[in-house]
């Protein structure tokens, strides 16, 4: 419940006399006013000097002069009593000077009924009320503790049958939900105001002869009379229930040490006294200060019991008892400082709410009962008579894991849903089965690819491609080309024959779905001209190839040339077949070339005749002459046809020139194409290899060398050296350049490696 702040409510209530000091004591008709004006050193009045009159001025929640315990009940404590009842923990509190009216006020005369003090009145008032409130089902425990020089007292110990505990026995404690007690004090059910009052007198003799026993005066303790009540509904059936304390606190006489002259026993009484009092009144202090956050309950047993009756969630009420006489104004003023303090502190009522779980079980029990019947009612209004509700026996469990099987193979068309169980118990069913796939698959995986825990990403891989597949049965399929090629090219070293026509089954696939695709001609496909990104080319060249590794096995392992022949003509097919188309093109432009550049030195050749036969005629200078050529007489005409032919030779040759530059254009263009399909060719048939076989690094460089070596046409594509890995991928990085370069003519002495015959020299035209 929401706690609302208020303050602690202080009065004051004036003992009655003869003898009241209007003079010193001055209550304002507000009620709430007392103005005490206090000469310093009163007891000397014949050192005028010395005697100054003070004045201070308190302002409380009330004056209470002259009132009957009827009307200080009314005024102070009802509201907090009737708080007590609702829930809310509550403290009446005497503070004063010995004598002062402290224990009238709140015992009161235990003769006289109109003499009751507050704890008779409240009694009164709790029975009475809980009488009142039939809805309501209370109990009321009672329990009386005397605090006697820092000892723990339980003033009704003498009622318990249980063997009494020692006063040191008793403890003040603190636990969670349950705030302060004192354990080993006892508690007492009281039914009825009687009831609760024998108790009363009870703890009040008990007070009496303890003090008589021991030797010690009764009035020089703390008592705490203390109503536990606890209320519960009986209307609403809530597990919610509400506890309180009512603590009616009698402290002990409040005087300086120096002014009663105590000695002995009395001067330790006094001692102990003094001390809890001032841990009170720092408790207070702290209390009232805001930004402390620390309170200094335990210093004291008396601030330690009360700590949760001073402050917090707690209704409070002080009542400072004083003198009226001029004799006492000392000590009246004391309590009025103490009572001023005690104004300051906030509290933060709040209802002690619980709960019991035991009734919230029941209460839940009862609420499942009631919807469950709900439904069955509903269920029969719908016409649905089988719905269930109670947990799923082993039984339908079973029958659930049949029904789901047999779905899963297609025997049963659909499950029939009649309860959301079942709709949880079918999915959880399906999870399973889900599972148990799954864990077959990777068995079977394991098994077919001789997985082992460090090759996590070929698992991933073969588990990716089962996953395209969609199907179980595929897992044969996807045996790696390694693995048959093994196989394959065992064999084939007794029938090389039926490997050239037929391949390895992958091999197979991949030339047939080469088949399908659309290839280009001289041009690489386009995955080949996006391809001069290495990533790219071997993302697409993982995604084609079958993902199993096997460990590697030098006995096992076909040579470098073995492989690559059996690569070319399954795995690398494609990009093998477009190297040779590429070559074909390149031999064509080559020969193209050779022809245009003879054709071209031929018109040069007759240029140069044309021209001397034209030097020679004119150096003579004469017409119709006869010039000697090759033995025959030529007549060398005169006019311009010699020079026509000449001009047009020259044309001729700067033609045929500007067609020899174009096909020289495309013939460094198609050598650049074969160059990019023999790296490709061989950069796919490096990752094959080493996928397949596993080869370390070191066996990879010689293999590599050698199978160059032994490669296509016998060309030496490579350097002889072992670093072929820095050779590709400078290769690979010179070949991206000049594609960028176009058609820029590249130098190059293509006839040292490619075994070409050299082109010849284009005659420069004068
Ligand atoms: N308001 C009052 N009306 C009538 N009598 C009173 C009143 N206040 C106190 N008395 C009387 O004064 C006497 C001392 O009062 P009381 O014992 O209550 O003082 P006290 O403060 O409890 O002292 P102590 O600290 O010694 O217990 C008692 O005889 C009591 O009847």
């Amino acid at each position: 419940m929401k706690a609302h702040s208020s303050r602690v409510g202080v009065f004051v209530r004036i003992r009655p006399t003869a003898h009241f000091s209007q003079d010193l004591i001055e209550c304002l008709p507000d009620g709430q006013t007392v103005n005490i004006h206090h000469r310093k050193d009163s007891r000397k009045p014949q050192d005028s000097r010395k005697s100054q009159l003070s004045s201070w001025s308190f302002q409380l929640a009330g004056i209470l002069q002259d009132v009957s315990q009827e009307e200080l009940y009314a005024r102070v404590c009802r509201r907090v009593v009737l708080g007590a009842l609702d829930g809310y923990n509550g403290t009446l509190m005497c503070f004063g000077q010995t004598g002062a009216g402290k224990t009238y006020t709140m015992t009161g005369s235990t003769e006289s009924y109109k003499q009751r003090g507050i704890i008779p009145r409240a009694l009164q008032e709790v029975f009475q009320e809980m009488a009142k409130r039939t809805d309501y089902a209370f109990s009321v425990h009672l329990s009386y503790l005397e605090i006697y020089n820092e000892i723990l007292v339980d003033l009704l110990s003498s009622l318990q049958d249980l063997p009494q505990l020692s006063p040191r026995g008793m403890v003040v404690v603190e636990e969670p939900g349950r705030g302060v007690f004192i354990r080993g004090l006892s508690l007492h059910p009281v039914h009825s105001e009687e009831e609760a009052l024998n108790l009363l007198f009870e703890g009040e003799m008990n007070r009496i002869i303890g003090s008589h026993a021991l030797n010690r005066n009764s009035s020089r303790s703390h008592c705490i009379f203390t109503v536990h009540i606890e209320s519960r509904s009986r209307t609403l059936s809530v597990a919610k229930y509400v506890t309180s304390k009512l603590n009616l606190v009698d402290l002990a006489g409040s005087e300086r040490l120096g002014k009663t002259g105590s000695e002995g026993q009395m001067f330790k009484e006094a001692m102990y006294i003094n001390k809890s009092l001032s841990f009170l009144e720092q408790a207070i202090l702290a209390l009232a200060d805001r930004r402390r956050d620390h309170v200094p309950f335990r210093q004291s047993k008396l601030t330690h019991a009360l700590k949760d009756s001073l402050g917090g969630n707690c209704n409070t009420v002080l009542v400072a008892n004083i003198y009226g006489e001029a004799a006492q104004i000392e000590e009246t003023l004391s309590t009025l400082r103490f009572a001023s303090r005690m104004m300051c502190v906030r509290t933060n009522p709040a209802v002690n709410e619980h709960m019991d779980p035991a009734a919230q079980i029941k209460k839940l029990q009862k609420d499942v009962h009631m919807l469950k019947e709900e439904l069955s009612f509903y269920n029969t209004l719908v016409n649905r008579p089988r719905v269930m509700y109670e947990p799923l026996s082993e039984a339908q469990l079973a029958e659930i894991h049949s029904q789901v099987q047999r779905y899963l193979k297609g025997s049963l068309e659909e499950i029939s849903i009649i309860s959301i169980r079942q709709v949880q118990a079918v999915f959880a069913q399906f999870k399973l089965a889900v599972q148990e796939q799954e864990q077959k698959v990777k068995a079977q995986l394991c098994q077919t690819f001789n997985l082992m825990e460090k090759d996590q990403s070929a698992y991933t891989a073969a588990i990716k491609e089962w996953d395209t597949r969609g199907s179980t049965e595929d897992v044969e399929a996807l045996r790696p080309s390694s693995t048959k090629a093994n196989t394959k090219m065992s064999k084939d070293k007794q029938s090389q024959s039926k490997r050239q026509g037929e391949g390895s089954p992958v091999s197979k696939k991949r030339l047939e779905s080469a088949s399908k695709s659309k290839l280009n001609f001289v041009q690489m496909p386009e995955r080949e001209q996006e391809s001069q990104e290495p990533d790219t080319e071997s993302q697409d060249t993982q995604e084609s190839q079958p993902p199993g590794n096997e460990p590697f096995n030098p006995d096992s392992t076909p040579s470098k040339a073995e492989a690559f022949e059996d690569f070319k003509v399954g795995r690398g097919s494609k990009i093998n077949r477009i190297l040779k188309e590429n070559k074909a093109v390149l031999l064509e432009r080559r020969s193209l070339l050779r022809q245009l550049t003879e054709e071209i030195n031929d018109v040069k050749r007759e240029i140069d005749c044309t021209t001397a036969t034209i030097q020679q005629h004119l150096t003579r200078g004469g017409q119709g002459q006869y010039l000697v050529m090759e033995g025959e007489p030529v007549l060398q005409e005169p006019d311009g046809t010699s020079l026509m032919q000449l001009r047009e030779l020259k044309a001729l040759y700067r033609q045929r020139y500007e067609v020899l530059r174009d096909v020289k254009a495309e013939v460094n263009y198609c050598q650049h194409l074969v160059d990019q399909c023999r790296v490709r060719l061989l950069s796919e048939f490096e990752n094959w290899y080493k996928k397949s076989f596993l080869v370390p690094e070191e066996e990879l460089d010689i293999t590599i060398d050698r199978t160059l070596e032994q490669g296509e046409d016998n060309q030496r594509l490579l350097p002889d050296n072992s670093s072929s890995e820095s050779f590709y991928n400078a290769r690979y990085r010179t070949l991206k350049r000049r594609t960028a370069l176009s058609f820029t003519p590249v130098q190059r002495n293509s006839s040292a490696r490619s075994g070409q015959r050299r082109l010849p020299p284009i005659l420069p035209v004068s």
